[in-house]
């Protein structure tokens, strides 16, 4: 598992010079040129900077290409060594360019907004959207280490700390009453080191419990199933929606779906559903087509032989997983959720 660095980014100058690398590449997005890569650069070693295109729109297979020109003309070898510098598109991207580049080149992610921070930047999952899927194309591939540093989030649009805000507290929902009690008596806006730490350690424990996802890791994609189908559908329909922000309105469907199923209590159900309401809108999708969703949905990559597999609550602080879903119920709890008055 990756070591993860809480700490001043000069950190990032001791963390070079004790690894050995042949050329340095710095891979950042038009944002993150901006606001992030001048803190940074005073504590880099020579290195070359790939500039791409920000937004989930562009984590594609044509912006790797991109990357992969760029590592090819400036002769990268096996060597060679990739600094991630941004937030999940990046990581991700960044990751899967650097697993698959010469089948191999060591990488260190510097996540820049709290989403990478707290989820995207740990646990090897790497990967590019592909003919509108979620994370089609990517590899399980761990970064060298993980550097967090609480000064980026200086920049970060409030809404990016709310949608980083919800895979926090899908962690306390799946793994830890007590964070999730902690994350709901603080706003987003002041998420502290501490609270980040905590969630950090819940994702650590279980990926490295399962860090191919044959089993308990599935835990993590909770609220995923239905929030990347609402997340594909408005990328596709150009209707604005963060990922954390579909993950909020996926836990809201997945926890109806819990409870629908018996295992999550009516009054947890509610407690759950009343606060992402509270912090979290959902755009007016009513047009979209529950076939569309649910088509989505087929694609999901815990599903077997058809079937769709969920991740559910069995109260706050505990999932479970591989959960059989008929397609009668994944539209039930679709229609209950475009419904609600966010
Ligand atoms: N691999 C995983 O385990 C994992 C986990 C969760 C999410 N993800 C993926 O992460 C992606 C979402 O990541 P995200 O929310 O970080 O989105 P993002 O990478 O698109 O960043 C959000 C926006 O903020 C800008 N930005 C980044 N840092 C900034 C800063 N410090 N100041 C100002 N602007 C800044 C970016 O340029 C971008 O425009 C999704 O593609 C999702 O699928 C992956
Ligand atoms: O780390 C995991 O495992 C997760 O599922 C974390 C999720 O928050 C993240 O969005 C992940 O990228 C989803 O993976 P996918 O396999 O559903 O594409
Ligand atoms: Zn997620």
């Amino acid at each position: 598992m990756s070591k993860v660095y809480f700490s001043k980014i000069d950190k990032l100058r001791d963390i070079l010079s004790s690894i050995s690398f042949s050329r340095l590449f710095v891979l950042v997005d038009d944002q993150t040129e901006k606001h992030c890569y001048p803190l940074v650069k005073p504590f880099l070693a020579d290195h070359i900077l790939i500039s791409v295109k920000s937004g989930e729109i562009n984590k594609t297979l044509a912006s790797c290409t991109e990357i992969w020109g760029q590592l090819t003309t400036h002769e990268a070898d096996r060597n060679a060594l990739l600094i991630n510098l941004g937030g999940g598109v990046i990581t991700d991207m960044g990751g899967f360019c650097a697993g698959a580049y010469k089948r191999g080149i060591n990488f260190i992610n510097i996540p820049t907004t709290l989403l990478a921070q707290v989820d995207a930047s740990s646990g090897g999952k790497t990967g590019v959207d592909f003919e509108g899927f979620k994370n089609h194309i990517g590899l399980f591939c761990e970064p060298q280490c993980v550097l967090i540093d609480t000064i980026f989030h200086r920049t970060l649009p409030a809404n990016q700390m709310r949608s980083g805000f919800a895979e926090m507290l899908k962690h306390g929902l799946i793994a830890d009453a007590g964070h999730w009690e902690a994350l709901k008596s603080i706003s987003y806006q002041s998420v502290d080191l501490d609270a980040i730490k905590s969630s950090v350690a819940i994702k650590q424990k279980v990926t490295e419990a399962d860090p191919t996802e044959k089993g308990v890791r599935k835990i993590l994609n909770f609220g995923h199933t239905i929030g990347h189908a609402f997340e594909s559908f408005c990328l596709s329909n150009d209707i604005p929606l963060l990922h954390g922000e579909a993950i909020a309105v996926g836990m809201i469907a997945e926890a109806f779906i819990s409870n629908s199923k018996r295992l999550l209590g009516d009054q947890e159900r509610e407690e759950i559903e009343q606060y992402l309401k509270e912090i979290y809108d959902l755009p007016d999708i009513k047009k979209a087509s529950y076939h569309e969703i649910l088509r989505l949905c087929k694609q999901d990559k815990k599903n077997k032989n058809g079937k769709v597999l969920m991740s559910l609550l069995e109260k706050k602080g505990k999932a479970t997983y591989d959960v059989p879903i008929d397609d009668q119920l994944i539209q039930e709890a679709i229609s209950y959720t475009l419904e609600l008055h966010f």
